[in-house]
């Protein structure tokens, strides 16, 4: 069987439009996909468990149909099942995850290819543990971490009343580059602790610290152009000493990398992370928003089965 996880919220309705084009196809009856819809934010992590309980051993593999913050929460729930395949509709307003996974494929075509042809590829998730919880406490993220200025404007773009209205039509990305603009203003460098595979680095004038999974991030930039979801490492961007109008440059050239050749931009790799601040540092973790003073960041040992569309 397939369980289909749909978020009837993700882009507005768009997830739920979706899901209605794909009961339709013959194949959704044929093979036995069973859906079962998100009721409220967090939802994903918990409905994931309990099915993956009841019929793990039946499953063939489970489909997200929604945005990044329902991935997040259904790998999640799929936490201690690695052999569980998952693979990814995308419905939501940003999709990082679909930029790494699929190739612009219409959606009734990707859903076909899951179910008739699939292909999975080895998907290393990344792990965090804020404030010094405990190991077995780590969660999965699917995409990227931010620290700093990046995690400010997740949280400016959350809280915005025109969220919803410029979801409606279409323009998601236009709140967050509204945010971008009212963090510029009031964001004040911070010092931070960056330990990478046991080397201690303390940068002052920071303005953020991003850590991927993959390559992508707020919806299509390529902010970390050599990092790759099958590698056993993270890689991670590192921002700091930047005048504000050229933070503007730099958050225009990240969609070709560009940015890459700033001389405040440094670029690193590495299998554990570990960010420490003295104040509580904003952060967001794949588009959803918390703070902390300290984190550790590294990689899923055993990878994971992830439905990869053709080129
Ligand atoms: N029934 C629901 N009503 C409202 N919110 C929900 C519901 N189900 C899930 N959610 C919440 O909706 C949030 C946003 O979902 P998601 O991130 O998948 O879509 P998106 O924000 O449109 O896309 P993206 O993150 O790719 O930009 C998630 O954090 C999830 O917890």
């Amino acid at each position: 069987m397939y369980i289909v996880i749909l978020n009837p919220a993700a882009g507005n309705g768009r997830a739920k439009r979706l899901h209605e084009q794909i009961c339709t196809i013959p194949l959704y009856k044929e093979k036995d996909c069973r859906t079962f819809t998100t009721e409220y934010a967090g939802h994903g992590e918990s409905l994931t468990r309990q099915l993956v309980e009841i019929y793990k051993h039946k499953i063939e593999c489970v489909i997200v149909i929604g945005g990044d913050g329902t991935v997040h929460e259904v790998l999640n729930g799929l936490k201690k099942f690695p052999d569980i395949p998952l693979a990814f509709i995308p419905g939501g307003s940003g999709n990082d995850f679909g930029k790494a996974t699929l190739h612009k494929n219409r959606p009734d075509s990707i859903f076909q290819s899951i179910l008739n042809a699939p292909h999975y590829s080895p998907y290393r998730a990344g792990m965090y543990r804020m404030n010094r919880r405990n190991q077995k406490d780590a969660r999965l993220f699917a995409n990227s971490i931010g620290f700093g200025f990046d995690g400010e404007i997740v949280q400016a773009a959350n809280k915005s009343a025109m969220k919803k209205w410029l979801n409606h039509y279409h323009a998601g990305f236009l709140i967050y580059c509204l945010a971008l603009l009212r963090t510029l203003r009031t964001y004040k460098p911070k010092t931070i602790e960056v330990t990478v595979d046991g080397d201690t680095h303390i940068y002052q004038n920071i303005w953020m610290v991003t850590i991927g999974v993959h390559g992508y991030y707020g919806g299509g930039m390529k902010i970390l152009p050599g990092a790759s979801e099958d590698s056993e490492r993270l890689s991670l961007l590192i921002l700091q000493n930047i005048p504000k109008w050229k933070v503007l440059l730099m958050f225009a050239t990240v969609f070709w990398g560009g940015h890459t050749r700033l001389k405040e931009v440094e670029i690193l790799t590495g299998y554990h992370v570990e960010v420490k601040s003295n104040e509580a540092l904003a952060y967001h973790v794949d588009g959803e928003g918390g703070y902390c003073k300290s984190s550790h960041i590294y990689k899923e040992k055993i990878p994971r089965a992830v439905f990869k569309g053709k080129k």
